[in-house]
C-alpha cells in the first residue's frame, strides 16, 4: 500500500470508502481504495468505546502490532492502522472471493481436492502463526475468506492470543469448533487450532460440523468424548486425517506439518494440480 500523501501516518483521508463488505467482529468492514494508486483494501472500523473497557488499549496496541507483522499468503494482511477521536481503523488486505462459509453454503460441500487444498493452506498459515507464538483460537468457516486466486485466507484475528492462555472465551457464536480442553475450561495451547481444523475438514466434506446437535448439552458431551460419525461420502483418506485431529488429548493430535504431509492431502492436491494442467492444455488446444 503506497505511502500516505503527507509522509508518516495514514489517515482516513488517504482513502475513498466504497460499499460495506459486512460486519466483522467488533465493527463494520468497508471496501476502500487509496486515493493515489487506487489500491483496493478492506477497512475495518472499530469503535474505541467497544474496545477500551478497563484499559486494554496497551494490550490492543501490542496485539495489533503482532498482527501487522504476520505476513503469509493465506493470512489477511493487516497493512496499517490509525485512529481518530472515536474509532480505530484497520487497513487490511482485501479478499475479493468473499466469505468461505458462503461458498460452502452455496456448494453444500466441497470436493475432496478442494477440501484438501484448503486444509493444506490453513495448516501452512497456522504453522506460520504458531512459530510466531500466535494461536488463532477461532478457526471456523465464518473467519475464513477467499483470495483472488481462490486461495484460503484467514481473517478476523480479533480473538488471537499468545499461547498458552486460559483466557475465558465468552461463548459468542457457535461452539461447534470448541475443543474438549476449552469445554472443560482447562488451559489450552495451539492444539486448539488442530482440533478446529479437524472440525473444519469434516464440515468442508460433509457440509455441517461433526458435533452439531439441536441442544447444547448433547454437543458438549459429543465434543468431550470426540464422538461423531461419518457419512459414506467421507472416504478412508479423509477419515484417517480427521481421526488424527479430533482426538480428546491435545498432545495426541497430529502436528500441522503431519497434516501438510498427510497422504490424503498430498494425493488430492496432486490430483487437483493434474486436473488443472489438463484443463489448461485442453483450453489452449
Ligand atoms: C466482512 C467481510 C466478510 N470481510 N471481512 C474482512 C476482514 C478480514 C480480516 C480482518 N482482520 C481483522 O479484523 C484483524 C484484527 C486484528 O488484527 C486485531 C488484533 C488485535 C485486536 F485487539 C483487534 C481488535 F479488534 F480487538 F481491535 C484486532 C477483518 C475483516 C474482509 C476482507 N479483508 N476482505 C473482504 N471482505 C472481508
Amino acid at each position: 500500500v503506497n505511502t500516505p500523501q503527507k509522509g508518516g501516518k495514514f489517515t482516513i483521508n488517504d482513502f475513498e470508502i466504497g460499499r460495506p463488505l459486512g460486519k466483522g467482529k467488533f465493527g463494520s468492514v468497508y471496501l476502500a481504495r487509496t486515493k493515489t494508486g487506487h489500491f483496493h483494501v478492506a477497512i475495518k472500523v472499530l469503535f474505541k468505546s467497544q474496545l477500551i473497557s478497563g484499559g486494554v488499549e496497551h494490550q490492543l496496541e501490542r496485539e495489533i502490532e503482532i498482527q501487522s507483522h504476520l505476513n503469509h499468503p493465506n493470512i489477511i494482511k493487516l497493512y496499517t492502522y490509525f485512529w481518530d477521536a472515536k474509532k480505530i481503523y484497520l487497513v487490511l488486505e482485501y479478499a475479493p472471493g468473499g466469505e468461505m462459509y458462503k461458498q460452502l453454503t452455496v456448494s453444500k460441500r466441497f470436493s475432496e481436492p478442494t477440501a484438501a487444498k484448503y486444509m493444506y493452506e490453513i495448516a501452512d498459515a497456522l504453522s506460520y502463526c504458531h512459530r510466531k507464538n500466535v494461536i488463532h483460537r477461532d478457526i471456523k468457516p465464518e473467519n475464513l475468506l477467499i483470495g483472488s486466486q481462490g486461495e484460503l485466507k484467514i481473517g478476523d484475528f480479533g480473538w488471537s492470543v499468545h499461547a498458552p492462555s486460559n483466557k475465558r472465551q465468552t461463548m459468542c457464536g457457535t461452539m461447534d469448533y470448541l475443543p474438549p480442553e476449552m469445554v472443560n475450561g482447562a488451559d489450552h495451547s495451539d492444539a486448539v487450532d488442530l482440533w478446529a481444523i479437524g472440525v473444519l475438514c469434516y464440515e468442508f466434506l460433509v457440509g455441517k460440523p461433526p458435533f452439531e446437535h439441536e441442544d447444547q448439552s448433547k454437543t458438549y458431551a459429543a465434543i468431550k468424548a470426540a464422538r461423531f460419525t461419518y457419512p459414506d461420502s467421507v472416504k478412508k483418506g479423509a477419515r484417517d486425517l480427521i481421526g488424527r485431529l479430533l482426538v480428546v488429548d491435545p498432545k495426541a493430535r497430529c502436528t500441522l506439518e503431519q497434516v501438510k504431509e498427510h497422504y490424503w492431502i498430498q494425493g488430492m492436491m496432486e490430483a487437483k494440480i493434474r486436473a488443472e494442467k489438463q484443463q489448461k492444455i485442453e483450453k489452449e488446444a
